[in-house]
């Protein structure tokens, strides 16, 4: 038997059969290495014999097998040897790009596709990993995880750096962070957009999910290029004390970099940025105060990495739209409706906050809350939709492997606290509840379907539908606007 992996005091070794790295044996494919992982639904070692079928050349696992094969190594950790292996395989590819991470419960995808979007119009060659995509420079990839498995991550960063990248942005979770999946990543950067609760079934406390995110940031070595760190942040403190790296901070009540709102409109917001040297006023064309937030730790980061302030002024009025946040349809001839992916209590607060700005009529909310996940924020989140929407439409998200009904009943529970009458309509069909919203709101109204943002397919247990708010939205506009006798093209 060829050993095609071993484990010497100098790191791990590759013979030249191995072709990549799996810990799902789904994917494995002839001369991969297979990592199996006791997983908290499944257990890996239990797929070993279908990655051997599939031709892997060697297993790595962290429990006793018998007599396999090919070579099996066990290891303490499996997490932890998939990230070793991977950054060894892959020879290190974030040692060779300019990396930055982003973490933060909202606003990650927002901050990574800006900050790459900076530092490409800068002639920084940038690719991203990110929830919506993973862009490798020379071609885009659907995403599946907000961060990758390590071999996953590792091999995208190898792509980034063959198609010619000098930087990478990734976005962190802090499921990620524990499950080890940026271990032995060299991250030059790294920014923190906010902590508000979220995720509180895989951490089980605020403290813990705090501590998960300040992990990242004791990682940074300490002659790295820093920590870019919310000031504002209720959390800021404790993260910036666990930084080993210099901290530039960013805010608009604190911070290095501060960002004055001179003018705020439905659509844009008027700046002007100052503090380390800086001191420009540019217009962000995406609406909601968490957008200058977002925009400021932007600046802090190019800042950080050598941008000019002419790029920024420059560029921040052309930063693009990211997919299904603040996705605006039927504006023109109304109502009209906004997609938007806020999934947590702030998320939701902020996208209500922003869109009743902008609506002269009514808003009405149609959302649900994803199964399998912290089941805390529901009520959270149906009393902040009483709060401040006008009208409630309770539907399902992806409920995955729960009961939709329960699913239901606890964000009424929230609504019922505050005020019951807000509670338009429950209407567990997604597709439905958007076409009751759209025939009833008046044409200068504005409905909020939030949740989902881009997604395609809704979980109901092993079942898979098809849907797209965008998509459900257009048609029942259109055929609202039917009706009406007149049809006006939906996206505006
Ligand atoms: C809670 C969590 O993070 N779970 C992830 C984790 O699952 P797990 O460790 O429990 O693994 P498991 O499903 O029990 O399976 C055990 C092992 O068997 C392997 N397997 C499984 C089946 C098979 O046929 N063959 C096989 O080899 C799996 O690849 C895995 O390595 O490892 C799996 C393999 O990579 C992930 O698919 C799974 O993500 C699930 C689907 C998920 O939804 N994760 C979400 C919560 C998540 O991680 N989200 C964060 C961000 C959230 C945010 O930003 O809001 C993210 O970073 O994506
Ligand atoms: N800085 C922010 N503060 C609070 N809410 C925000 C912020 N930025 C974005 N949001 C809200 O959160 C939603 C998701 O934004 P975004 O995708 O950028 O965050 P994320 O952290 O990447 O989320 P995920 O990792 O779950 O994809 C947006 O649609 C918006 O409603």
């Amino acid at each position: 038997m060829d050993q095609q992996l071993s484990i010497t005091e100098s790191g791990w070794v590759f013979g030249p059969a191995v072709k990549g790295i799996r810990m799902d044996s789904r994917l494995v494919q002839p001369g991969d290495v297979f990592i199996a992982v006791s997983g908290s639904l499944l257990d890996g070692h239990e797929f070993i014999q279908q990655a051997i079928d599939k031709g892997a050349v060697a297993i790595v696992g962290e429990k006793p097998m018998g007599r396999l094969p090919v070579p099996y190594i066990q290891v303490q950790s499996s997490r932890e040897a998939a990230a070793d292996i991977a950054t060894s395989f892959y020879k290190h590819p974030s040692k060779d790009l300019v990396t930055v991470a982003v973490t933060g419960t909202n606003g990650k995808t927002s901050v990574v596709y800006w900050l790459s979007a900076i530092l490409n119009a800068a002639n920084i060659k940038t690719g991203l990993v990110s929830s919506v995509v993973n862009d490798i420079v020379c071609r885009k990839q659907p995403a599946s995880l907000t961060t990758p498995e390590s071999p996953d991550l590792q091999a995208y960063l190898d792509q980034i750096r063959n198609c010619g990248g000098k930087a990478a942005v990734v976005e962190v979770s802090s499921h990620g962070i524990v499950q080890q999946r940026v271990r032995g990543t060299i991250f030059q950067l790294a920014i923190l957009t906010n902590i508000t609760r979220e995720h509180l079934d895989f951490h089980g406390t605020m403290e813990r999910y705090v501590d998960a995110k300040a992990t990242l940031f004791r990682m940074l070595p300490s002659n790295s290029l820093g920590a870019v760190l919310n000031a504002d942040d209720q959390h800021f403190e404790t993260v910036a004390k666990a930084s080993r790296a210099p901290v530039t901070s960013y805010g608009i009540k604190a911070g290095d970099i501060r960002g004055q709102v001179l003018q705020e409109t439905a659509w844009s917001t008027d700046i002007r940025v100052s503090g380390l040297n800086l001191d420009f006023i540019t217009r962000i064309n995406h609406p909601g105060r968490y957008n200058v937030y977002n925009v400021l730790a932007v600046t802090a980061a190019a800042i950080r990495l050598g941008v000019t302030q002419e790029i920024l002024q420059r560029e921040i009025p052309n930063l693009p739209s990211v997919p299904g946040r603040m996705q605006i349809t039927g504006g023109q001839r109304g109502p009209m409706a906004v997609v938007d992916y806020a999934h947590t209590p702030d998320g939701l607060y902020q996208s209500l906050l922003t869109v009743r700005k902008f609506t002269e009529g009514k808003v009405w909310l149609i959302f649900g809350a994803r199964g399998g996940r912290d089941r805390g924020k529901r009520p959270e989140m149906g009393r902040i939709a009483a709060q401040y929407a006008d009208y409630v439409i309770v539907t399902a998200d992806s409920p995955n492997f729960e009961d939709p009904q329960k699913i239901a009943d606890a964000l009424i529970e929230g609504i019922r606290q505050v005020d019951d009458t807000k509670l338009k309509l429950v209407e567990l069909n997604r597709a439905l509840a958007i076409h009751y919203a759209v025939r009833h709101a008046e044409k200068n109204d504005v409905i909020l379907i939030t949740g989902r943002g881009p997604e395609t397919i809704q979980h109901f247990g092993n079942e898979d539908v098809r849907l797209v708010d965008a998509e459900v939205v257009e048609e029942a506009l259109q055929e609202r606007w039917r009706q009406e006798g007149s049809h006006v093209p939906g996206i505006s």
